[in-house]
């Protein structure tokens, strides 16, 4: 089981195809893993920072890593049921609970107070797959599209192993979530009438693999320490050029388009890279000016390829910040996860000798402060606009509160915050 290895040519072995059945049939889901080579992981800038054999190391640990996914997702679903051992007895109805569970939260996918913490955990880490395959059903992509289940299966399995799960914040939970939040606003009123199959096939998929294989730095730490992914893609969208060109690889590598004629499946590989291309933060201004024009001047068309297609643009690019616009409850996960990660690279850059980011730094920039203006330059701007497309629906009315509590929140944990720094320490 532990071999269970798409080869580099795409051919799944007898043995692979014996624990995909077995798998699927008991799971309802299964781990793939794969050989192509991916980006650094944040430990593995460490190592290469340090010496030529903590590369070697780091290589061969990744590969050990790889080999060992499948037997990982039983340790992890072991530990989800909190048995140290086997029990043999009770691992079916304990599996089967959990995925009713997991089947009855899909019941309502549609809901924005939907966690997605408990279904990741629910389905032994497997959420982008398992929701992706769900959407994917509930939209009839499967029969419009002609697709190949175990061809998707491969394809999201890739991608889901390709997000690392050791990053706090963008990891295979966060594109989960970004694809549950563009569900929800691919079904707005406004938009559902217009989308076509294609539209769908396409929100979705951008948003499932909008951050793969996102090493857990951001694009200055990549130029600043001459990654080669920045000189690839000279020093402009680096992530997101590398997040869409691993989509367009896993695309080729599981044939998932291959039955469709050529000029589709580069119609669809392009499409994808302006979706993902545009979820670059550094562009927000540009989208922002533009989508307020088109409501200033009321000419959106969505009988237009081309308008729609800027629609999938803007819902993404929500759907990838809206953390703050949910539940206090998971906006505070995403606040914390996303701020340990800030924290993580500008550790590194204090070892590294470097000068330490905006927002990375823990001993002066708190979460609260950090959260209070994420919200107040780039959410709130971008959702104010959002709800006036919405005319406004419901939802954006319940994510506009949201963020407005949730700033009220922060701004009161910032006061503490501020007043605990200016407390005398009991010591002085
Ligand atoms: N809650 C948050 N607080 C601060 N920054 C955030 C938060 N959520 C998302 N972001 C930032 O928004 C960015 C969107 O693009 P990235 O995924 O490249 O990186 C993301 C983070 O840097």
């Amino acid at each position: 089981q532990w071999r269970l290895r798409v080869r580099p040519c795409g051919i799944l072995l007898f043995q692979d195809i014996f624990v995909y059945l077995c798998h699927t049939l008991s799971c309802g889901q299964f781990f793939v893993s794969h050989s192509r080579k991916s980006c650094m992981s944040l430990p593995d800038f460490c190592n290469s920072a340090s010496s030529q054999q903590g590369e070697v190391e780091s290589g061969t640990r990744r590969k050990l890593n790889r080999l060992l996914s499948f037997q990982r997702f039983f340790h992890a679903s072991r530990l989800l049921r909190g048995l140290a051992s086997h029990s043999p007895g009770s691992l079916h109805i304990l599996d089967n609970d959990y995925l009713g569970q997991a089947a009855h939260m899909l019941s309502k996918v549609e809901t924005w107070n939907f966690d997605i913490f408990l279904f990741d955990r629910l389905t032994n880490g497997n959420s982008l797959v398992t929701l992706m395959c769900h959407l994917f059903n509930v939209c009839d992509l499967i029969h419009h599209f002609q697709l190949d289940m175990v061809k998707l299966h491969r394809f999201l399995g890739m991608v889901q192993d390709d997000y690392h799960s050791n990053n706090p914040y963008h990891n295979a939970v966060h594109a989960a979530d970004v694809t549950q939040a563009m569900y929800c606003y691919m079904k707005e009123p406004r938009l559902a009438e217009q989308l076509t199959p294609l539209d769908g096939f396409l929100g979705l998929m951008a948003a499932a693999a909008h951050d793969v294989d996102h090493p857990g730095v951001n694009q200055p730490f990549l130029m600043k320490t001459r990654h080669h992914l920045a000189s690839l893609y000279q020093n402009t969208s680096v992530l997101e050029s590398h997040h869409w060109r691993s989509t367009v690889g896993m695309l080729r590598e599981s044939g998932l388009l291959s039955h469709l004629p050529a000029n589709i499946s580069q119609d669809i590989e392009q499409q994808l890279g302006s979706l993902i291309l545009a979820t670059d933060i550094s562009r927000q201004n540009e989208f922002l000016v533009t989508f307020r024009e088109h409501l200033d001047n009321q000419d959106l068309d969505l009988q237009l390829a081309s308008h729609r297609h800027f629609m999938l643009q803007i819902a993404l690019k929500c759907a990838d910040v809206c953390n703050p616009c949910r539940d206090w409850e998971l906006s505070r996960q995403w606040s914390e996860r996303v701020c340990e990660e800030f924290y993580r690279q500008g550790d590194l850059e204090r070892k590294l000798n470097m000068e330490i980011s905006p927002l990375c730094d823990k001993l002066t920039d708190s979460v609260p402060a950090v959260q209070i203006g994420f919200i107040s330059y780039i959410v709130q701007p971008l959702f104010q606009e959002w709800q006036r497309f919405t005319e406004p629906s419901l939802l954006s009315q319940m994510m506009m509160s949201n963020l407005h509590k949730n700033k009220d929140r922060w701004s009161r944990l910032w006061c503490v915050h501020a007043a605990s720094e200016t407390q005398p320490h009991s010591e002085e």
